[in-house]
């Protein structure tokens, strides 16, 4: 099966600034992806890269397949929401689903008009005056409506509650079931993504740092604890991933095949975490 994307050394600099470096991942289809990563470590200059808004310095990108944005039938298969969810202010939510329906060859008007229904908002209300948890949702609704194979969604959540975080992300659950897209998201929050992401790829200092389906990744990273004597007999071709000591105790993110005695699984959030920190430790 074609992967959704398929990068090659791609990298992007904006002038001094290497914001992505020798990206190499092969998403496959189907999956929701989380991206991840601390501020400025390049995701959404990949997922800019994914839609064709940014073209590499050097390496290699496709989209189903695809170069991005290369014409109309490339461009309908992909569904983009950027950044602070961005809608028209003086549109109102009506018209920016006659918009949508205006500007894409596959839209559903069926399913916007009964996510707009169902999430209480009045066709009738200037987007400008929506809440930022109301307009991601108006964002997330025209994206979906579009019917586009691969959904890509910069920090949705950023601008939303706990309670709005979790409605979106049980609606972009659905939307995945009800539709069949691939999804990537990005976000800071690692917990949202260990809720609905069965891909991961983190991002930190505009490298990959590591990627991969959430099962595999889960099935090889192991978390230990206590004093650091367990460190000292680890298994042949262990790495320690990142080590941490706080106040009630230190932990260490180690990334072996086999199990580790007296080790236990990691969560989404230890791998994440880890790699992030391991990058940072390094600068
Ligand atoms: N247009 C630009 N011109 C120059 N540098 C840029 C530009 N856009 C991004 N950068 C730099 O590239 C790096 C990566 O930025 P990017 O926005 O991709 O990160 P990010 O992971 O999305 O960050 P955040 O989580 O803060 O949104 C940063 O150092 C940023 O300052």
């Amino acid at each position: 099966m074609t992967p959704v994307i398929e990068t090659a050394q791609l990298s992007k600099r904006y002038r001094h600034k290497t914001a992505l470096a020798d990206c190499t991942i092969a998403v496959p289809a189907g999956r929701i992806v989380g991206l991840v990563g601390p501020n400025g470590a390049g995701k959404s200059t990949l997922l800019s890269l994914t839609c064709g808004l940014l073209a590499p310095t050097s390496g290699r990108i496709e989209v189903l397949g695809g170069r991005p944005a290369a014409g109309a039938a490339q461009l309908a298969r992909v569904g983009f929401v950027a950044q602070d969810a961005p809608v028209y202010a003086g549109l109102s939510v009506a018209d920016h689903l006659r918009l949508g329906a205006r500007l894409n060859p596959r839209w559903d008007a069926a399913l916007a008009n009964r996510r707009i229904d169902r999430l209480g908002l009045d066709p009738a209300q200037k987007a400008g005056r929506l809440s930022g948890g109301q307009r991601a949702q108006l964002a997330l609704t025209v994206a979906a409506a579009k019917r586009g194979e691969l959904l890509i969604l910069d920090e949705p959540v950023a601008s939303l509650d706990p309670i709005a975080r979790r409605a979106f992300l049980h609606d972009l659950l659905e939307f995945v079931a009800e539709l069949g897209v691939s999804v990537v998201l990005s976000s800071h929050l690692l917990g949202d993504l260990a809720q609905v992401c069965d891909h991961l790829i983190v991002l930190a200092g505009g490298r990959v740092q590591v990627a991969g389906d959430v099962a595999d990744l889960l099935a090889v990273h192991h978390r230990l604890t206590g004093d650091g004597a367990a460190l000292d007999a680890l298994p042949a071709g262990a790495r320690v991933v990142h080590t941490e000591r706080t106040t009630l105790g230190g932990h260490a993110i180690v990334r072996c095949d086999g199990p580790i005695p007296g080790a236990q699984r990691a969560d989404l959030e230890d791998v994440g975490l880890a790699y992030m920190m391991a990058t940072e430790a390094h600068r």
